[in-house]
């Protein structure tokens, strides 16, 4: 049977990308996507915002939900500080597989967890599994209707705490209209919208910062 489209993307990193280099496999991915086949990796224009607030984050504990191909998880894990793990959830067996390959070429294995399975029932696991007490920094990628009840499931089991940060992908285009009014009218939240683009287009999409205020 034909490949898939996370196939044919992670053909071009073993191809093109230098082994052990995680920029160099986020450069492959986003001319494949721009040249071959658009894929809905978070993209170069909003990867670089994804990585301004990681870098100011500098988290110790991390939560990607939706890992996908992996492209986000690899431009978060290469800038985590040495000896904080990035926890990722994709509940796809087919793209859990072909995204650790690409992190494993990446060579970022060690600072990556990528767990299978779906959100709702990992997160109430955080801690059992993982010792984790609460995240600094919980990246939001995965279906967007998901998006409001599980920000509403990591505060039920308190794995946020006053400070941590959640920056969610696609909250214009597909769009998140209700996990959006929550976090611009909740006084819990501290929202912030940054403009871009979606992913290798000129349509108007943009990240959604909210701080937890406990
Ligand atoms: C119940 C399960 C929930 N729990 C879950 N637990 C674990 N893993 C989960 C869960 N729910 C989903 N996943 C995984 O996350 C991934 C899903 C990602 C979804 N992303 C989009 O839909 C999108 C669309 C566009 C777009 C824009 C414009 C267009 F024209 C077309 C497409 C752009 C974008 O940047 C986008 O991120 C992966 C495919 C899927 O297996
Ligand atoms: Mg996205």
């Amino acid at each position: 049977t034909r490949s898939t489209r996370p196939q044919r993307l992670l053909r071009a990193v073993q191809k093109k990308a230098i082994k052990g280099d995680p920029q160099s496999v986020i450069s492959t991915i986003d001319y494949f996507c721009r040249h071959s086949e658009w894929a809905m990796n978070v993209g170069d224009e909003k990867g670089a915002i994804l990585d301004s607030v990681v870098c100011e984050v500098s988290p110790s504990t991390a939560l990607e939900l939706g890992t996908y191909c992996g492209y986000s998880t690899v431009r978060i894990a290469r800038l985590l500080p040495p000896g904080t793990k990035l926890i990722t959830l994709e509940f796809n067996p087919d793209y859990a597989a072909v995204a650790r390959q690409i992190i494993e070429y990446s060579g970022l294995q060690d600072k990556i967890c990528l767990v299978e399975g779906a959100s709702g029932d990992l997160i109430p696991k955080m801690q059992e599994l993982f010792g984790i007490k609460t995240f600094d920094f919980v990246f939001l990628d995965h279906w967007k209707d998901r998006y409001l009840p599980d920000t509403k499931l990591l505060e039920e089991c308190q794995l946020l705490r006053k400070g941590s940060i959640l920056l969610a992908d696609n909250v214009i285009c597909p769009g998140t209209p209700d996990y959006l009014e929550y976090v611009r009218n909740s006084p819990r939240y501290e929202s912030k919208y940054f403009k871009s683009h979606l992913e290798y287009t000129k349509v108007e999409d943009g990240l959604e910062k909210s701080v937890f205020l406990g």
